[in-house]
Formats: structure tokens, C-alpha cells, sequence
């Protein structure tokens, strides 16, 4: 997350990291939502065929053991399966993963709300980005939870030919194309919405940003509209 803030140990407990083996090591790749006891909502661009992942709840300092992670490996992943990483302007960028067993739910570790299908945000309802990606372009990677405030951009303006033009489509969401973007190692993480029932909803999952600096005016963060897929994850759920 470039220019946000360290957010509030465990004020985003369904934030999850993605990590995955490198000899004996395990390493941030990505962010996670908890959606349901056992399934985890991240982006499609996140899996890579034949790589070892694992999730870990609870977590806000990834280089510290502070007693509330719960690490949880992963049964089986679903990519949807229109995501294509060589048209990532296509969207579909979204993926479950289906724990071994489900987290112990507590102050650190709580269930997000899917909103519900259809659902559209007005132009500038306040939503905050959440992950461990990239404090800038060229880096560093934070230990801590980082958050920041990001503005939802309609796709009228969105689609602007000086915004993301046409490689935005209606099943995502933009929020945010000042200072502040998610950035790399944010993917897959939650666009966090207040609902008028005072419930967080994920509304987005992290999927890009531009090419050239994570917060290049005028390009938001891209984020698959989870609200676009409720049929999808009740699919995949039903035949767990
Ligand atoms: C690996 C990528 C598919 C996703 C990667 N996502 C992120 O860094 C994050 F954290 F914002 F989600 C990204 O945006 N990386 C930058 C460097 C990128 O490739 N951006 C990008 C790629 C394609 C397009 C498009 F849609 F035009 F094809 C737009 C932006």
C-alpha cells in the first residue's frame, strides 16, 4: 500500500496472507479474505500451477510471532476459470482457496461479508484497501498491516480514455487514482466497504495497478468486483 498508514492490529480480521514455499522458507506473496469458515477469497493472478501455498490468520506484524496467527493449509484452489494472466483487462481475476480446517474465530480472526449480487457502489463511497504489498513502486515490503483510504471511482470515470480506458470492465471496481494505491503484494487482498448495517463488506478483491508506479494519477486500483461473481462462489461453495 503506497502512502497509507500501519492499520490497527487485527481491525481487519479477515486479512489473510498467502505464502508460499521456497526451500524451507515461506514468503508474503499475497493478501486473502476469510469469506466462510473454511474458504479464503483471493485473485486469480496470485496461484501459480505446482507452487506450495499456506495461509496464515491472525496475523498484523508478518515478522513477529505474536500468538494470534493461525496457519491453516490450503485443500484445494479454484481459479476461475476464465481468468487468463495474458488479458488481465478481461478481469475475472478472482480464486478460492479451500482450507484444511477451519480457524478458530475470535478478535483476530472474523469473516467478511460478500455483498450482495449486483451490487454497486456510488462514485466516492469510502472503502480502505488493506495488505502488505509494496510501500512504493520500487519497494520496501512493510512487516506491519498497512490500510488507506481509497475513494470508489465509477466506471464512467474510470473507463475515461486518461483513466484505465478499456481495460476496465463493469466486473470491477476502481477506488482511489490519487497518492494512495495498493501495490505489489496487495493482490488478491480486500477492498473493505462500511454497509448501512454497520458490516464490513469485501466489495473488491486487489488485482492491478499501472505498470509504471503503483500510484500513477488518474490509474485507481483495479479490483475484481466481488459482487459480480455471487454465483461463481456459491458454485464452487456448494460442491465443496
Ligand atoms: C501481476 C499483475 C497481473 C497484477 C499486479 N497486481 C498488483 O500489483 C496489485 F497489487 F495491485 F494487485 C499488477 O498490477 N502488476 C503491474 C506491474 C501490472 O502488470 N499491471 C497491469 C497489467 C496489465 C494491465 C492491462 F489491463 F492493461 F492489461 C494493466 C496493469
Amino acid at each position: 500500500v503506497v502512502n497509507g498508514e500501519e492499520a490497527k492490529p487485527h481491525s481487519w480480521p479477515w486479512q489473510i496472507s498467502l505464502q508460499y514455499k521456497h526451500g524451507l522458507r515461506w514468503y508474503h506473496t499475497c493478501g486473502g479474505t476469510l469469506i466462510a469458515p473454511r474458504w479464503v477469497l483471493t485473485a486469480g493472478h496470485c496461484i501459480f500451477p505446482g507452487d506450495i501455498y499456506r495461509v496464515v490468520l491472525g496475523e498484523h506484524d508478518l515478522s513477529v510471532q505474536e500468538g494470534t496467527e493461525q496457519i491453516r493449509d490450503i485443500l484445494r484452489i479454484v481459479v476461475h476459470p476464465k481468468w487468463n494472466i495474458d488479458c488481465v483487462g478481461c478481469g475475472n481475476d478472482i480464486a478460492l482457496l479451500k482450507l484444511d480446517k477451519a480457524p478458530v474465530l475470535n478478535e483476530s480472526v472474523q469473516e467478511a461479508c460478500i455483498p450482495p449480487a449486483g451490487e454497486i457502489l456510488p462514485h466516492d463511497t469510502p472503502c480502505y484497501i488493506s495488505g502488505w504489498g509494496d510501500l512504493d513502486t520500487h519497494g520496501p515490503i512493510p512487516d506491519k498491516l498497512q490500510q488507506a483510504l481509497l475513494p470508489v471511482v465509477e466506471y464512467s470515470v474510470c473507463s475515461q480514455s486518461d483513466w484505465w480506458g478499456m481495460y476496465v470492465k463493469t466486473s470491477m471496481v476502481c477506488a482511489g487514482g490519487d497518492i494512495r494505491s495498493g501495490c505489489t503484494g496487495d493482490s488478491g487482498g480486500p477492498l473493505n466497504c462500511k454497509g448501512s448495517d454497520g458490516r464490513w463488506y469485501v466489495q473488491g478483491v486487489t488485482s492491478f495497478v499501472s505498470t509504471r508506479l503503483c500510484n500513477e494519477l488518474k490509474k485507481p486500483t483495479v479490483f475484481t468486483r466481488t459482487s459480480a461473481f455471487n454465483d461463481w462462489l456459491d458454485e464452487v461453495g456448494k460442491n465443496t
